[in-house]
């Protein structure tokens, strides 16, 4: 079976009863809306908090309860995906796009567990460019910003068009090579101009799932 589906399956297993679930985005998080589906199906009573709205869609054709942040901000669970795991659970997020949203949804929970195949871990981030999402307007400018940082910044295309992120930005992928302290890369590029934010999650994982080869492995966040 794939691993990106055993992921999602044992991730389904940390959902109870009664919670308010962080539903991610991305080809991981879709196996785990499927489970996630079958448990509903069978009687188990949640409500999600979609964070794309391709996730939204399909959760709604799985028959999974959905709420806004209209009607709760607190989260019990969210599972996500991630591009890149490095060992202190620092994350590389956003190859769908959806890394914003993803980010209020995550942050909000009382627990995060990201899941992934084997291929998303990593010694040191930085392999996959980093997603920054920012504003159309005079995108050029905020680019120029990110290249005197260092990031060689390229605007995504999806099918020949342009990308356009569920919040109407643009997606600017930046090949920083190694990133030594993700922390501080974030901290450093969301005070540019027309940022909105970036695909480093850093310190947000509390679990991450990886399957390898069918096997399951989990990952902890270290408890200061
Ligand atoms: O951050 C994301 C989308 O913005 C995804 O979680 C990430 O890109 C992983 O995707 P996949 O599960 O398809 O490999």
């Amino acid at each position: 079976m794939d691993d990106k589906r055993i992921a999602a399956e044992e991730a389904v297993k940390y959902v109870k009863n009664g919670m308010t679930v962080g539903l991610g985005s991305g080809s991981t998080v879709d196996f785990m809306l499927h489970a996630l589906g079958k448990r509903v199906q069978e009687g188990l009573q949640i409500q999600g908090i979609p964070s794309s709205k391709k996730t939204e869609k399909l959760a709604k054709e799985l028959g999974i309860p959905l709420v806004d942040f209209s009607v709760t901000t607190h989260i019990d669970l969210a599972i996500d995906g991630a591009d890149e795991i490095d060992p202190s659970l620092n994350l590389i997020k956003g190859g769908g796009g959806s890394l914003v949203r993803e980010k209020v949804v995550d942050a909000c929970a009382d627990e995060l567990i990201i899941i992934a195949d084997s291929s998303k871990v990593v010694s040191t981030l930085g392999r996959f460019p980093l997603p920054v999402e920012v504003l159309t307007f005079g995108f050029e400018v905020t680019a120029e910003y990110i290249k005197k940082l260092g990031g060689d910044p390229v605007l995504r295309r999806k099918d020949g068009e342009v990308f356009i992120s569920d919040n109407r930005n643009y997606i600017l992928d930046c090949s920083f090579g190694h990133i030594d302290d993700a922390a501080r890369l974030h901290e450093t590029l969301v005070k540019l101009v027309g940022v909105v934010d970036t695909g480093i999650f850093a310190d947000m994982a509390d679990k991450v799932i990886v399957a390898n080869k069918g096997e399951i492995e989990l990952f902890q966040k270290k408890q200061e």
